[in-house]
């Protein structure tokens, strides 16, 4: 950072997500499934925070930031860096530190990673003052880094398509209220999900056709009524998680068994997601959880909640230009 540059701060919150309805279609030729999901954010929040510095740097705290690598792998940084490369030619390409309060379970299927990268994206445009780059083109550098991440800029309820970028919200009215719970030190990898969901489908011999959001949970979502909503949740990932994590099938059946409406797991897993019927029952379902369930982090959640949002921008005016030195005459005694 060189002296005459402002030292603004830049603060985000950003929701983590659950999918009600992930529907994967057939493996496309650049290695991704055609997709089509129906998300909602939900009141899990990750803050992000970006402030002008000499070099590039994340750091993490919370309960999960010792699963978050602050290398150039994290995503946040990676966000940044791309964002950084559409300023000006004649501006300086300035690095920014990035910091992290953690509270996404990660590689939980709640696009904790995705969530930080659209909210680094969002309080870096503000920082840098990029009033050039527009909601749309943010989420298409954000479409760019992750599947995910567009949507974390917008949040709501919105259905994703293609690989699960392109974004079309969903009107309705009300909010539903869930349960997380997301196993001590259980981690799935995207990746390997999507290929023993592959693996399953080979296996049974089972063609997926070219998916649709369904009808059935469009309808139920208009009045978000969780007796409508419970049985119209859907997950072609599901399978595949609990293959990989069997314990998730144990802790979706204790749930149900202790009052959820539904359970299903958060896309990749391994967050299981347990949809009541309002804040009471949510109450009486985590502390039921918590007595009876597999061990885990209990979290109450409503949905949908906006997207990612700036919540702090501290200015701090430019610190001026050292004065040089002034050949002033030697100091000599004071006189009255
Ligand atoms: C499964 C979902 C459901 O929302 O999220 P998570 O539950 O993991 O958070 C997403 O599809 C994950 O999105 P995201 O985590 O952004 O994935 P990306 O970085 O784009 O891709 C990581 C890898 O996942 C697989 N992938 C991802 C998206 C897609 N439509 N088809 C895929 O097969 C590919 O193997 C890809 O290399
Ligand atoms: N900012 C970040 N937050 C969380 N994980 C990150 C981040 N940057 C990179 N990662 C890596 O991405 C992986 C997936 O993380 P995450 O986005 O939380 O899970 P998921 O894809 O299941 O939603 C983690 O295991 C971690 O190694």
């Amino acid at each position: 950072m060189n002296a005459g540059e402002s030292t603004d701060t830049v603060a985000v919150r950003v929701p983590g997500k659950i999918n009600l309805e992930l529907l994967v279609g057939p493996l496309r030729e650049d290695g991704y499934h055609e997709l089509s999901t129906i998300f909602q954010a939900v009141s899990v929040y990750d803050r992000v925070t970006v402030r002008p510095a000499d070099e590039w740097s994340v750091h993490v705290i919370g309960p999960y930031a010792d699963r978050v690598p602050t290398d150039g792998s994290n995503i946040a940084l990676v966000a940044a860096k791309a964002l950084g490369r559409r300023r000006p030619r004649h501006v300086p390409h300035d690095p920014v530190r990035i910091d992290i309060e953690k509270t996404i379970p990660v590689a939980g299927g709640m696009a904790g990673g995705s969530a930080d990268a659209a909210a680094t994206l969002l309080a870096c445009r503000e920082l840098w003052a990029m009033d050039h780059v527009d909601n749309e083109t943010l989420a298409q550098i954000a479409a760019g880094i992750g599947s995910d991440v567009p949507f974390l800029l917008s949040g709501g309820t919105a259905i994703g398509s293609g690989r699960g970028e392109h974004i079309t919200p969903v009107l309705g009215r009300g909010e539903l209220h869930w349960v997380l719970w997301a196993g001590e030190g259980l981690a799935l990898s995207t990746p390997n999900v999507y290929a023993e969901c592959d693996r399953l489908r080979a296996e049974s011999g089972a063609e997926p056709p070219v998916p649709q959001p369904s009808e059935e949970l469009m309808t139920a979502l208009r009045r978000m009524d969780p007796d409508d909503v419970g049985p119209a949740l859907r997950n072609d990932l599901q399978d595949a998680a609990v293959s990989l994590e069997p314990l998730l099938a144990e802790v979706m059946r204790t749930g149900v068994e202790l009052g959820a409406r539904a359970a299903l797991v958060s896309g990749s897993g391994p967050t299981v997601a347990f949809l009541t019927g309002s804040q009471a029952e949510a109450i009486d379902l985590s502390v039921g959880l918590a007595a009876n369930g597999p061990a885990g982090d209990i979290v109450r959640a409503v949905g949908p909640v906006p997207g990612a949002q700036v919540v702090q921008h501290v200015r701090t005016p430019p610190s001026p230009p050292p004065t040089p030195p002034r050949s002033s005459p030697p100091l000599g005694p004071v006189t009255g």
